[in-house]
């Protein structure tokens, strides 16, 4: 059987292939210590002419070393026998490199493999969902529960999923890149578009994660199921957002009242219609306050009625918002499901969340819809009040829902009395928060009124629910930091003093009476979007820098 000599530390050991399951290692000749330079040198004059023969030894043909013959060999013999054991080095660790190599293919395979069965999972789980959901609708028009509310969300996707396909296979077309997802790969003929129920005018795009300068920073997408990603390693690295086909439609959001931005808001118009041939949409009173001025912005579209909003993540590229924190959050809100990638300019006070400056808004757009740009997906909450039908005076709705970005704060409203809540988390009791109220918050919220009553701020890529309480009367208690898949669940108990109020990013008050019951879980269409390929991606504040403003 073959045999091998490798040199380590001075001692010549020989490995023995006994049999194709056995190797035997033996010591053949000890100590001897060559000087470095002497061995490099005879290394590379032996190199060339021992190669092949050394080639043929790694190869298992029958050529032997003499270095067994013991003490009595001499010095040209050893040296010989070094050289080879080098060049038999030099063959094992190609061998080596070979083999890790092809482990590597294998892997990449195999998590490309994984991938695909993970996405078909998910869309027969979505389908089974679904079907459920239409025999649930159909045996009882009773109140919607939270997972129904995310059913009716997936449903929305489903219509808009059509004709795409995850990440694997794409991820051999680039070295340096790993996509995430692309809605255009269903796409025989690049020159027509896919049959999906979104209007011609959307653009197509697609998201990567964006590489470090070294290559072992390389992330692999080892599972894709059900709206989760599961990396090799955790996640430190940015998305990027790559155009396919560049970005036709906007949709821009102004501050109301407030000159400097209606006048910005003109200019842009003009500059995007004129110069850029893009399609721009505002919101209704925009649209005729613009009116007024001139008959120029007849060009600009709206959305009428509720149903032509609930649609507008199908037709504009981008989202344009010029004004401050509370714009971006106004923006948001006015998206029930997906929202395209959110450009904030910065023409408030504080601006947080608003980092692009609305001086050099040219500049700024033309490398955004140019493209790649880095983005930061932010995840929101979505909060459900569940009122008892059998103690509701007014007959409003049973069960209403809303949509936060920053946080809902629930707290004692202008009652003298500390409140009491009861808070669960999936479905265990957790806490009794007594005190002046409590606030459940995204990352991204973190920084706002979660900050000030004393919670961490949190960067917005990692996934989690901040529950801050506000001036809780007892010492033992202290912000939490959730993670991000639980559902939350307050409630008013029956032995409460008072009622109490909840607001959602700082909007909307409502009371929460005893008989009242709220969940609070993420609304997780964010991941799911874009692993859908989705192009009304769920992306959420764009941005140009290497790193998200925390
Ligand atoms: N004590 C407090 O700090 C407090 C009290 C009430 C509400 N708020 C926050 O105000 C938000 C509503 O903002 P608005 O602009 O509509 O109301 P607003 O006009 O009253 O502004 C509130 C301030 O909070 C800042 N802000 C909002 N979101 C932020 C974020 N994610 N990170 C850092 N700062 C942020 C705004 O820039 C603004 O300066 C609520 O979601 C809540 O978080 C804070
Ligand atoms: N398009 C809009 N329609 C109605 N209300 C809006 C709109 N945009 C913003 N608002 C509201 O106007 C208020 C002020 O807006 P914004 O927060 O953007 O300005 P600001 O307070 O000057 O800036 P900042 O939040 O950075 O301090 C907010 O409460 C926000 O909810």
């Amino acid at each position: 059987m073959g045999s091998l000599h490798v040199l380590s530390q001075g001692l010549i050991v020989q490995m023995v292939l006994s049999s194709p399951k056995a190797v035997e290692l033996r010591l053949v000749k000890s100590p001897i210590i060559l000087p470095s330079s002497r061995a490099s040198s005879i290394s590379r004059q032996a190199l060339g002419s021992q190669a092949e023969s050394a080639r043929s030894i790694s190869r298992g043909t029958s050529r032997q070393f003499n270095v067994e013959q013991g003490p009595s060999s001499n010095d040209s013999l050893l040296e010989t026998s070094v050289v080879n054991s080098n060049i038999d080095l030099v063959d094992f660790s190609d061998a080596l490199q070979m083999v890790e190599k092809s482990l590597k293919e294998v892997a990449e395979i195999k998590a490309q493999a994984l991938a695909e069965a993970a996405e078909w999972k998910r869309k027969y789980e979505m389908e089974h969902l679904q079907c459920l959901h239409l025999e649930n609708c159909a045996n009882s028009s009773s109140s919607q529960t939270l997972p129904e509310i995310k059913n009716m969300a997936n449903e929305v996707l489903e219509l808009s999923a059509a004709d795409v396909t995850t990440t694997g296979e794409q991820s051999s077309q680039s070295n340096n890149k790993q996509f995430i997802c692309s809605h255009s790969s269903s796409l025989e003929n690049p020159g027509t578009l896919p049959k999906t129920k979104f209007g011609p005018e959307k653009a197509m795009f697609k998201l990567v994660w964006s590489h470090g300068l070294h290559q072992s920073d390389e992330q692999r997408i080892v599972s894709v199921e059900f709206g989760n990603i599961s990396t090799e390693v955790q996640s430190n690295k940015q998305i990027l957002l790559v155009w396919e086909t560049p970005p036709k439609s906007v949709v821009i959001i102004t501050k109301p009242n407030a000159p400097t931005v209606q006048k910005l808001c003109k200019e842009m118009i003009k500059w995007l219609r004129d110069e850029k041939d893009m399609k721009v949409y505002t919101e209704p009173i925009v649209k005729e306050e613009l009116l007024k001025e001139s008959l120029y912005f007849s060009c600009v579209q709206t959305c009428e009625t509720d149903q032509e909003l609930l649609e507008l993540h199908n037709k504009v590229d981008l989202v344009i918002t010029l004004g401050g924190d509370g714009t971006l959050i106004w923006a948001a809100s006015m998206f029930k499901g997906p929202i395209p990638p959110v450009v904030a300019f910065s023409m408030g006070s504080l601006g947080f969340m608003t980092q692009f400056q609305s001086d050099h808004y040219r500049e700024c757009l033309q490398t955004v819809m140019r493209g790649p740009v880095f983005i930061t997906l932010r995840h929101r909450l979505v909060c459900q009040i569940v009122r008892d039908p059998q103690n509701m005076e007014d007959g409003g709705p049973e069960v209403e829902h809303y949509l936060v970005l920053n946080e809902v704060s629930i707290g004692r409203g202008l009652s003298p009395y500390l409140s009491n809540l009861e808070c669960y988390c999936d479905g265990l009791f957790l806490t009794s928060v007594q005190g002046d109220g409590l606030i459940l918050s995204t990352p991204s919220g973190s920084t706002a009124y979660s900050l000030a009553a004393g919670g961490s701020m949190v960067h917005p890529q990692v996934p989690g629910i901040l529950f801050t309480p506000i001036c809780p009367h007892s010492l033992s208690f202290r912000p939490l930091l959730l993670p991000e898949s639980v559902t939350l669940k307050v409630q008013v108990p029956k032995n409460s003093r008072d009622q109490a109020w909840a607001s959602f990013d700082g909007k909307s008050r409502q009371q929460l009476s005893k008989d009242v019951v709220m969940e609070i879980a993420p609304f997780d269409l964010c991941w799911r979007e874009c692993l859908s390929g989705n192009p009304s991606c769920l992306t959420f504040g764009l941005h140009l820098g290497s790193t998200s403003g925390l």
